[in-house]
Protein backbone atom coordinates (compact mmCIF):
# COMPACT_ATOMS: atom_id res chain seq x y z
CA UNK A 1 0.00 0.00 0.00
CA UNK A 2 1.18 3.70 -0.89
CA UNK A 3 1.61 5.54 2.52
CA UNK A 4 3.44 8.68 0.70
CA UNK A 5 2.49 10.13 -2.55
CA UNK A 6 4.34 13.28 -4.16
CA UNK A 7 3.64 13.99 -8.06
CA UNK A 8 5.19 17.57 -9.28
CA UNK A 9 6.22 19.10 -6.22
CA UNK A 10 7.67 22.51 -6.61
CA UNK A 11 8.42 25.14 -4.16
CA UNK A 12 10.18 28.80 -4.54
CA UNK A 13 11.31 31.01 -1.87
CA UNK A 14 12.05 34.18 -3.25
CA UNK A 15 13.63 34.10 -7.10
CA UNK A 16 15.17 30.78 -5.86
CA UNK A 17 13.37 27.36 -6.90
CA UNK A 18 14.10 24.80 -4.08
CA UNK A 19 12.12 22.11 -5.60
CA UNK A 20 11.65 21.77 -8.85
CA UNK A 21 8.94 18.47 -10.39
CA UNK A 22 9.88 16.20 -7.54
CA UNK A 23 7.85 13.34 -7.36
CA UNK A 24 7.86 9.67 -5.37
CA UNK A 25 6.09 7.25 -3.55
CA UNK A 26 6.44 5.36 -0.11
CA UNK A 27 4.95 2.03 0.23
CA UNK A 28 3.77 1.22 3.89
CA UNK A 29 6.87 -0.42 6.17
CA UNK A 30 9.49 1.32 4.38
CA UNK A 31 12.39 2.87 5.46
CA UNK A 32 12.62 5.54 2.63
CA UNK A 33 15.70 7.65 2.29
CA UNK A 34 15.99 10.98 0.70
CA UNK A 35 19.47 11.50 0.14
CA UNK A 36 21.33 14.54 -1.32
CA UNK A 37 23.83 17.58 -0.41
CA UNK A 38 23.22 20.19 1.68
CA UNK A 39 20.81 22.88 0.27
CA UNK A 40 19.53 19.68 -2.19
CA UNK A 41 16.13 20.47 -0.93
CA UNK A 42 15.29 17.69 1.12
CA UNK A 43 14.18 19.46 4.15
CA UNK A 44 11.88 21.83 1.92
CA UNK A 45 10.45 18.36 0.56
CA UNK A 46 9.44 17.05 3.97
CA UNK A 47 8.18 19.96 5.35
CA UNK A 48 5.40 20.36 2.54
CA UNK A 49 5.48 16.54 3.19
CA UNK A 50 4.27 17.84 7.17
CA UNK A 51 2.02 20.70 6.20
CA UNK A 52 5.11 22.81 7.37
CA UNK A 53 5.23 24.43 3.80
CA UNK A 54 2.72 25.18 1.60
CA UNK A 55 3.94 23.83 -2.19
CA UNK A 56 3.96 26.13 -4.97
CA UNK A 57 2.99 23.63 -7.52
CA UNK A 58 2.49 19.58 -7.09
CA UNK A 59 0.26 17.27 -5.15
CA UNK A 60 0.98 15.73 -2.18
CA UNK A 61 -0.52 12.81 0.20
CA UNK A 62 0.19 11.25 3.39
CA UNK A 63 -1.80 8.65 4.82
CA UNK A 64 -4.93 9.75 3.12
CA UNK A 65 -3.97 13.31 3.65
CA UNK A 66 -3.62 16.26 1.79
CA UNK A 67 -1.43 18.25 4.34
CA UNK A 68 -2.13 21.99 2.69
CA UNK A 69 -5.48 20.96 3.93
CA UNK A 70 -5.89 18.35 6.37
CA UNK A 71 -2.75 19.25 8.51
CA UNK A 72 -4.66 18.45 12.19
CA UNK A 73 -5.96 15.03 10.87
CA UNK A 74 -2.44 14.33 9.98
CA UNK A 75 -0.65 15.63 12.77
CA UNK A 76 -2.55 12.49 14.59
CA UNK A 77 -0.89 9.64 12.20
CA UNK A 78 2.20 11.65 11.03
CA UNK A 79 5.36 11.64 13.46
CA UNK A 80 7.89 14.60 12.66
CA UNK A 81 11.46 14.74 13.87
CA UNK A 82 13.04 18.35 12.40
CA UNK A 83 16.83 19.07 12.35
CA UNK A 84 16.10 21.92 14.82
CA UNK A 85 14.44 21.17 17.79
CA UNK A 86 13.86 24.21 19.56
CA UNK A 87 12.96 22.39 23.11
CA UNK A 88 13.15 24.63 25.86
CA UNK A 89 16.69 23.31 27.60
CA UNK A 90 15.13 23.65 31.20
CA UNK A 91 12.40 21.55 30.83
CA UNK A 92 13.14 17.59 31.91
CA UNK A 93 13.11 14.51 29.41
CA UNK A 94 9.85 12.81 30.98
CA UNK A 95 8.32 17.25 30.92
CA UNK A 96 8.83 17.87 27.28
CA UNK A 97 7.54 13.91 26.64
CA UNK A 98 4.25 14.98 28.54
CA UNK A 99 4.10 17.43 27.13
CA UNK A 100 4.00 16.45 23.42
CA UNK A 101 1.92 13.14 24.21
CA UNK A 102 -0.80 16.19 25.22
CA UNK A 103 -1.17 17.00 21.70
CA UNK A 104 -2.59 13.42 20.57
CA UNK A 105 -5.48 11.30 20.90
CA UNK A 106 -3.92 8.41 21.25
CA UNK A 107 -0.40 9.07 22.55
CA UNK A 108 2.25 6.09 23.22
CA UNK A 109 3.28 5.38 26.91
CA UNK A 110 5.89 7.65 27.89
CA UNK A 111 7.67 5.68 29.78
CA UNK A 112 7.60 2.54 27.91
CA UNK A 113 9.03 5.11 24.99
CA UNK A 114 11.80 6.03 27.46
CA UNK A 115 12.73 2.52 28.05
CA UNK A 116 12.61 1.76 24.30
CA UNK A 117 14.32 4.20 23.22
CA UNK A 118 17.42 4.15 26.29
CA UNK A 119 16.36 7.36 28.66
CA UNK A 120 14.72 5.80 31.79
CA UNK A 121 18.06 7.27 33.45
CA UNK A 122 17.35 10.50 32.18
CA UNK A 123 13.45 11.11 32.63
CA UNK A 124 14.72 13.90 35.30
CA UNK A 125 17.53 15.64 33.72
CA UNK A 126 16.72 18.61 31.99
CA UNK A 127 17.30 19.16 28.13
CA UNK A 128 20.72 21.18 28.52
CA UNK A 129 22.71 18.11 30.16
CA UNK A 130 21.95 15.87 27.86
CA UNK A 131 24.80 14.81 25.32
CA UNK A 132 24.10 14.66 21.25
CA UNK A 133 23.06 11.08 20.89
CA UNK A 134 20.89 11.49 24.01
CA UNK A 135 19.09 14.78 22.21
CA UNK A 136 18.38 12.96 19.32
CA UNK A 137 16.63 9.50 20.96
CA UNK A 138 14.37 11.89 22.70
CA UNK A 139 13.66 13.53 19.17
CA UNK A 140 12.86 10.35 17.99
CA UNK A 141 10.62 9.68 20.92
CA UNK A 142 8.73 12.60 20.45
CA UNK A 143 8.49 12.08 16.76
CA UNK A 144 7.03 8.86 17.63
CA UNK A 145 4.89 9.75 20.97
CA UNK A 146 1.46 10.18 18.98
CA UNK A 147 1.99 6.79 18.04
CA UNK A 148 2.24 7.36 14.49
CA UNK A 149 1.68 5.56 11.22
CA UNK A 150 4.26 7.48 9.33
CA UNK A 151 7.75 9.23 10.49
CA UNK A 152 9.97 11.90 8.83
CA UNK A 153 13.26 11.56 10.34
CA UNK A 154 15.26 14.71 9.47
CA UNK A 155 19.47 14.74 9.39
CA UNK A 156 18.93 12.49 12.66
CA UNK A 157 22.91 11.85 12.90
CA UNK A 158 24.67 14.70 11.82
CA UNK A 159 26.91 15.71 14.49
CA UNK A 160 26.97 12.16 16.58
CA UNK A 161 30.00 10.64 16.83
CA UNK A 162 30.37 6.62 15.13
CA UNK A 163 28.83 4.71 18.11
CA UNK A 164 25.76 7.34 18.48
CA UNK A 165 25.11 7.10 15.28
CA UNK A 166 25.07 3.40 15.14
CA UNK A 167 22.56 2.78 18.04
CA UNK A 168 20.60 5.59 16.27
CA UNK A 169 20.28 3.42 13.12
CA UNK A 170 19.27 0.64 15.24
CA UNK A 171 16.32 2.72 17.08
CA UNK A 172 15.25 3.46 13.63
CA UNK A 173 15.42 0.01 12.40
CA UNK A 174 13.08 -0.60 15.53
CA UNK A 175 10.78 1.86 14.60
CA UNK A 176 10.22 0.05 11.64
CA UNK A 177 9.96 -3.01 13.05
CA UNK A 178 6.93 -1.57 15.28
CA UNK A 179 4.92 -1.19 11.93
CA UNK A 180 5.50 2.60 11.22
CA UNK A 181 6.77 3.66 7.73
CA UNK A 182 10.07 5.73 8.05
CA UNK A 183 11.19 8.73 5.59
CA UNK A 184 14.71 9.34 6.59
CA UNK A 185 16.34 12.27 5.14
CA UNK A 186 20.57 12.08 5.26
CA UNK A 187 23.23 13.51 3.60
CA UNK A 188 25.35 10.36 4.52
CA UNK A 189 25.66 8.09 1.77
CA UNK A 190 26.68 5.07 4.88
CA UNK A 191 23.57 5.82 6.49
CA UNK A 192 21.19 5.49 2.80
CA UNK A 193 22.97 2.31 2.51
CA UNK A 194 22.62 0.63 5.56
CA UNK A 195 18.96 1.67 6.15
CA UNK A 196 16.73 2.36 3.73
CA UNK A 197 14.92 0.00 1.33
CA UNK A 198 14.96 2.76 -1.33
CA UNK A 199 16.44 5.83 -1.68
CA UNK A 200 15.34 8.91 -3.96
CA UNK A 201 18.36 10.74 -4.51
CA UNK A 202 18.29 14.38 -4.95
CA UNK A 203 20.48 17.34 -6.24
CA UNK A 204 19.66 20.95 -6.62
CA UNK A 205 16.38 20.43 -6.41
CA UNK A 206 15.70 17.91 -8.46
CA UNK A 207 15.32 13.87 -7.78
CA UNK A 208 18.52 12.16 -9.71
CA UNK A 209 17.12 8.92 -9.61
CA UNK A 210 15.26 6.85 -7.68
CA UNK A 211 15.80 3.07 -6.29
CA UNK A 212 17.44 0.84 -3.98
CA UNK A 213 20.69 1.47 -2.59
CA UNK A 214 22.13 -1.51 -4.78
CA UNK A 215 20.13 -0.64 -7.57
CA UNK A 216 21.95 3.34 -7.56
CA UNK A 217 25.52 0.94 -6.83
CA UNK A 218 24.72 -0.89 -10.30
CA UNK A 219 23.95 2.53 -11.98
CA UNK A 220 27.22 4.01 -11.27
CA UNK A 221 29.72 4.09 -14.30
CA UNK A 222 32.41 2.92 -12.91
CA UNK A 223 34.10 -1.12 -13.25
CA UNK A 224 34.10 -3.51 -10.25
CA UNK A 225 37.32 -5.18 -9.88
CA UNK A 226 38.50 -8.71 -8.34
CA UNK A 227 42.02 -9.72 -7.22
CA UNK A 228 42.96 -12.81 -6.22
CA UNK A 229 45.70 -15.70 -6.94
CA UNK A 230 44.42 -18.73 -8.36
CA UNK A 231 45.50 -21.97 -7.69
CA UNK A 232 46.55 -22.95 -10.81
CA UNK A 233 47.44 -22.20 -14.50
CA UNK A 234 44.37 -20.19 -15.77
CA UNK A 235 43.76 -19.57 -19.25
CA UNK A 236 43.64 -15.57 -19.81
CA UNK A 237 41.86 -15.79 -22.95
CA UNK A 238 38.75 -17.54 -21.89
CA UNK A 239 38.84 -15.53 -19.09
CA UNK A 240 38.66 -12.19 -21.55
CA UNK A 241 36.16 -13.99 -23.53
CA UNK A 242 33.38 -13.79 -20.34
CA UNK A 243 31.43 -10.64 -21.90
CA UNK A 244 31.27 -9.28 -18.19
CA UNK A 245 35.08 -8.58 -18.54
CA UNK A 246 37.03 -5.96 -19.72
CA UNK A 247 40.79 -5.98 -18.45
CA UNK A 248 42.83 -8.70 -17.12
CA UNK A 249 46.30 -7.65 -15.47
CA UNK A 250 48.57 -9.65 -13.51
CA UNK A 251 50.56 -8.72 -10.69
CA UNK A 252 53.17 -11.07 -9.73
CA UNK A 253 50.69 -14.22 -9.23
CA UNK A 254 48.06 -12.37 -8.55
CA UNK A 255 45.17 -11.92 -11.15
CA UNK A 256 43.23 -8.39 -11.04
CA UNK A 257 40.08 -8.41 -13.36
CA UNK A 258 37.99 -5.24 -13.84
CA UNK A 259 34.49 -5.33 -15.66
CA UNK A 260 30.37 -4.77 -15.17
CA UNK A 261 27.67 -6.66 -14.80
CA UNK A 262 27.25 -9.71 -12.35
CA UNK A 263 31.38 -10.53 -13.03
CA UNK A 264 32.07 -11.79 -9.87
CA UNK A 265 29.30 -14.56 -10.39
CA UNK A 266 30.76 -15.09 -13.92
CA UNK A 267 34.06 -15.36 -12.95
CA UNK A 268 33.59 -17.49 -9.87
CA UNK A 269 31.78 -19.96 -11.84
CA UNK A 270 34.10 -20.52 -14.59
CA UNK A 271 37.08 -20.91 -12.03
CA UNK A 272 34.52 -23.45 -10.24
CA UNK A 273 33.85 -25.29 -13.59
CA UNK A 274 38.06 -25.43 -14.00
CA UNK A 275 38.15 -26.43 -10.33
CA UNK A 276 40.27 -23.38 -9.46
CA UNK A 277 40.45 -21.97 -6.25
CA UNK A 278 40.75 -18.13 -6.49
CA UNK A 279 42.54 -17.64 -3.11
CA UNK A 280 43.01 -14.33 -1.39
CA UNK A 281 39.61 -12.69 -3.50
CA UNK A 282 39.06 -9.33 -2.69
CA UNK A 283 36.70 -7.36 -4.80
CA UNK A 284 35.05 -4.22 -4.92
CA UNK A 285 31.89 -2.79 -5.52
CA UNK A 286 30.21 0.15 -6.65
CA UNK A 287 28.65 2.43 -3.83
CA UNK A 288 26.02 5.21 -3.55
CA UNK A 289 29.41 7.53 -3.47
CA UNK A 290 29.98 6.19 -6.89
CA UNK A 291 26.75 6.04 -8.01
CA UNK A 292 26.04 10.19 -6.80
CA UNK A 293 28.83 11.15 -8.29
CA UNK A 294 27.69 8.75 -11.52
CA UNK A 295 24.34 10.37 -11.72
CA UNK A 296 24.86 14.07 -10.52
CA UNK A 297 28.38 14.52 -12.02
CA UNK A 298 29.82 15.69 -8.68
CA UNK A 299 30.65 14.24 -5.17
CA UNK A 300 28.03 14.73 -2.62
CA UNK A 301 29.95 16.58 -0.07
CA UNK A 302 29.06 20.54 -0.17
N1 LIG B 1 13.11 29.77 4.47
C1 LIG B 1 13.90 29.87 3.41
N2 LIG B 1 14.02 31.02 2.72
C2 LIG B 1 14.82 31.14 1.64
N3 LIG B 1 15.57 30.13 1.15
C3 LIG B 1 15.50 28.94 1.78
C4 LIG B 1 14.68 28.76 2.95
N4 LIG B 1 14.82 27.48 3.37
C5 LIG B 1 15.69 26.89 2.51
N5 LIG B 1 16.10 27.77 1.56
C6 LIG B 1 17.02 27.48 0.44
O1 LIG B 1 16.42 26.45 -0.35
C7 LIG B 1 17.38 25.52 -0.78
C8 LIG B 1 17.01 24.13 -0.26
O2 LIG B 1 17.13 24.13 1.14
P1 LIG B 1 16.78 22.86 2.02
O3 LIG B 1 16.96 23.23 3.45
O4 LIG B 1 15.46 22.32 1.61
O5 LIG B 1 17.90 21.86 1.55
P2 LIG B 1 18.46 20.56 2.27
O6 LIG B 1 18.73 19.59 1.19
O7 LIG B 1 17.53 20.13 3.35
O8 LIG B 1 19.80 21.06 2.89
P3 LIG B 1 20.52 20.66 4.28
O9 LIG B 1 21.06 19.29 4.08
O10 LIG B 1 21.57 21.70 4.39
O11 LIG B 1 19.47 20.77 5.34
C9 LIG B 1 18.72 26.02 -0.26
O12 LIG B 1 19.34 26.76 -1.29
C10 LIG B 1 18.33 26.92 0.90
O13 LIG B 1 19.29 27.94 1.07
Amino acid sequence: MTVIEVDGLHKRYGELTAVHDVSFTVAEGEIFGILGPNGAGKTTTVECLSGLRVPDGGTVSVLGHDPRHERDALRQVLGVQLQESGLPDRLTVREILDLFASFYRRPADSAELLDRLGLRDKAAARYKKLSGGQKQRLAIALAMIGNPRAVILDELTTGLDPHARRNTWELVEQVRAGGVTVVLVTHFMEEAERLCDRVALIDAGRVVAVDTPAGLAARADRNQRMRFRPSAELDEAVLRALPEVSTVTWHGPQVEITGDGNLVLAVTSLLARRRIIAADLRVEQATLDDAFIALTGHDGAS
